[in-house]
């Protein structure tokens, strides 16, 4: 066994108080409620500070007996490259921001994906916009055996196309420049091939409440042209500010400096879309990122026709990249699974300038309401062509991360770009140094309190979690502390009886007047040179079903990593997204204790853990043998 002993399984119930309303708390100006655990001046107060326990009795059915012990199977399922990545840098010098890399004509081979898993993408990302169904099937099959025989852990994300209306098309295979008072004329006929100054627009009404003088901005920028004439549903039009026209680029109009909006009344969901859907869902994708999303009822829609095509569970993202999207933010966000910032189609929407609010404010939200957020688009566009980066990308994607995204997201740059695997180094390395700066800066933003439970067992763990975080961050040493030198009464131990001791043990210029005999002398210069040191918990462990309490853990931003359990393959290929979180797949048995302590020794077995290392411990599965309970609780546990 690695456990030395237990140093907790102390309970105390934890019983939220009542919600109360703040309407200092606003989340897009809506008041919100926060409840409580019984917690006092930053401190666990009640009868231990060491350890919660919360068991929920859910109905009364008939008890089965003792357990049963089912045991583990004794394989983890952890990936290559976390297991690299955690024996190189060690649990906190662990990368947290999760990578997406869109996959396309550069880096679909085995070999270029094997690369990309290598290089840390955890999610492979295909536009249903680009190729056929058989092109996306051939790399979904491969990224899935590349899983299954290298260990890696890479989920798969499909991206509908949307009902797009403003795409316009030139003909020509790569970009066309566009002088300052050329004259084009953009048309609804089709024809093949290019034609000058000429450009198809992919949807007939295109230029419906159109008027002469409004002006026509491509690609948020890329150019922009005066409409001088209507004929017909064709626009003719003079370019003011000269540039390039991208293949299959988007187009939008402004009058009076404000965005012309229409309402085209097209759905969410195209035929194709739902058939792309029913796609994805027989091949096995854990993500489906639903394009033009404007409010809620689409984002329900799909949830609901995934549960009627597979019980597994596919998770729904959205996108925001339109005006109306961001009038009903937060109940899009409520109603998916994650949300994407698509930066490339929000800025034609709005302007340029708005983006870095926008993603500031999307980011905020997502985080309050415990949704996973990726950033995404031109995030390294010049690695596109060149093997270096900007330094205002490099500062992009710092901001990203220091805003705390769970991921990045390559588009172009992994899909067509020449340096993919290089765009991602520089991903990974740029998110690291960050992540690395924030942590000994101690610049961590909190997280403005905001519950987002609604049933009392929902609130229970995210209390829980919000107190794991702050004990991983804070309070493990002065816990660990409590435990060694066995007090009796941890209250009094904070609240100042045993302060002197507590001060001895915190000053490292103090050495410890107390009599410690034998043994246990180890164990304890081994828990005072870690509280001395203020290293607080090595790594949290959390043992979940379906994800909820890892991303309630990982909402909260904590220094260490979060090691989630599952028996649940779709939770573990979910939690792929989430900040910090490294999910294994492993078999859980009913008997907690036993789940742990197999656990920790075969994490402790293949050396990513070690004597002396302390683990939080964190646990929401549900029991059904005895009776139907949750099972709540944190501990710390200390390897032996
Ligand atoms: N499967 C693919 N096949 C060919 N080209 C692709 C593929 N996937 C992406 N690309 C190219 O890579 C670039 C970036 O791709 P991405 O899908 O992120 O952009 P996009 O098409 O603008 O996205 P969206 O349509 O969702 O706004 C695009 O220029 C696209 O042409
Ligand atoms: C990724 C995407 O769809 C966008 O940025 O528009």
């Amino acid at each position: 066994m690695a456990i030395a002993r237990d140093l907790s399984l102390m309970s105390v119930q934890t019983v939220p108080k009542s919600s109360s309303l703040d309407s200092r708390n606003p989340v897009l100006g809506m008041p919100v409620f926060y409840g409580g655990l019984c917690c006092r001046g930053g401190k666990l107060k009640g009868n231990s500070g060491i350890g919660i326990q919360a068991a929920v009795q859910m109905g009364a059915e008939e008890s089965e007996g003792p357990l049963h012990l089912k045991g583990l199977r004794g394989v983890l399922g952890f990936d290559v490259v976390s297991e690299g990545e955690l024996k190189e840098k060690g649990c906190l010098g662990m990368r947290k921001t999760k990578l997406v890399c869109t996959i396309g004509p550069a880096c679909c081979s085995m070999e270029d994906l094997e690369k990309l898993a290598l290089g840390g993408m955890n999610v492979a990302r295909l536009n249903m916009c680009h190729n056929e169904r058989g092109w996306h099937r051939d790399v979904i099959r491969k990224i899935k055996r590349l899983n299954e025989s290298k260990g890696f852990c890479v989920s798969v994300m499909i991206d509908t196309e949307g009902s797009q209306i403003h795409v316009v098309d030139h003909g020509a295979p790569s970009s066309v420049k566009v002088e300052g008072g050329s004259i084009w004329l953009f048309t609804v006929q089709k024809f093949e091939g290019s034609r000058p100054f000429t450009v198809q627009a992919n949807y007939e009404g295109f230029s419906e409440g159109i008027e002469l003088g409004d002006e026509l901005v491509i690609d948020g920028g890329m150019a922009r042209f005066e409409v001088i004439e209507k004929i017909g549903s064709d626009l003719r039009c003079k370019c003011t500010d000269p540039g390039l026209f991208l293949p299959r680029a988007k187009w939008s109009f402004w009058r009076d400096g404000k965005l012309v909006w229409r309402d085209y009344e097209l759905p969410t969901l195209s035929t194709k879309d739902l058939a792309d859907i029913e796609f994805g869902v027989s091949e096995g994708v854990d993500f489906i990122a639903m394009s033009f999303v404007n409010d809620s009822n689409s984002v329900r829609y799909v949830k609901n026709y995934l549960s009627t095509k597979s019980c597994k569970p596919t998770r729904v993202l959205a996108k925001i990249e339109s005006f109306e999207s961001l009038q009903n933010l937060e109940e899009i966000i409520e109603a998916s699974d994650g949300i994407m910032i698509a930066r490339g189609d929000l800025g034609v929407e709005i302007p340029l300038e708005q983006i870095p609010t926008v993603q500031v404010e999307i980011t905020r939200v997502c985080r309050q309401l415990n949704k996973p957020v990726i950033v995404t688009s031109q995030l390294l566009e010049s690695m596109v062509e060149y093997p270096t980066p900007t330094r205002a990308e490099v500062a992009d994607v710092s901001e990203a991360v220091r805003q705390y995204a769970d991921a990045l997201m390559l588009s172009g740059e992994s899909a067509i770009g020449l340096h993919g695997q290089k765009a991602l180094s520089v991903l990974r390395t740029t998110s690291i140094q960050m992540e690395t700066w924030g942590r000994e800066a101690n610049q961590q933003s909190l997280l403005h309190q905001y519950q987002v439970g609604v049933s009392l067992l929902d609130r229970i763990a995210e209390q829980i979690c919000n107190c794991a975080t702050e004990m991983g961050e804070a309070l493990a040493a002065r816990l660990v502390f409590a435990m060694t030198i066995q007090f009796e009464d941890y209250e009094a131990f904070f609240e100042g009886e045993s302060m002197e001791v507590h001060r001895q043990i915190l000053d490292p210029g103090v050495t410890p007047d107390w009599d410690i005999e034998g043994e246990v002398l180890t164990d304890r210069k081994m828990l005072l040179e870690k509280a001395a040191n203020k290293l607080g918990v090595d790594a949290i462990f959390v043992y979940t079903k379906q994800g909820y309490m890892a991303s309630l853990l990982s909402r909260n931003r904590p220094n260490p990593p979060i090691f989630a359990f599952t028996n649940d393959e779709s939770t573990r290929m979910a939690l792929n997204l989430h900040w910090g979180v490294i999910p294994l797949l492993v078999d859980l048995s009913d008997d907690m204790e036993a789940n742990i302590s197999k656990t920790i020794d075969l994490i402790k077995t293949r050396g990513m853990l070690k004597a002396g290392d302390a683990v939080l411990v964190v646990s929401d599965v549900l029991l059904t043998r005895v009776a139907p309970m949750a099972f709540q609780s944190i501990q710390i546990k200390i390897i032996a």
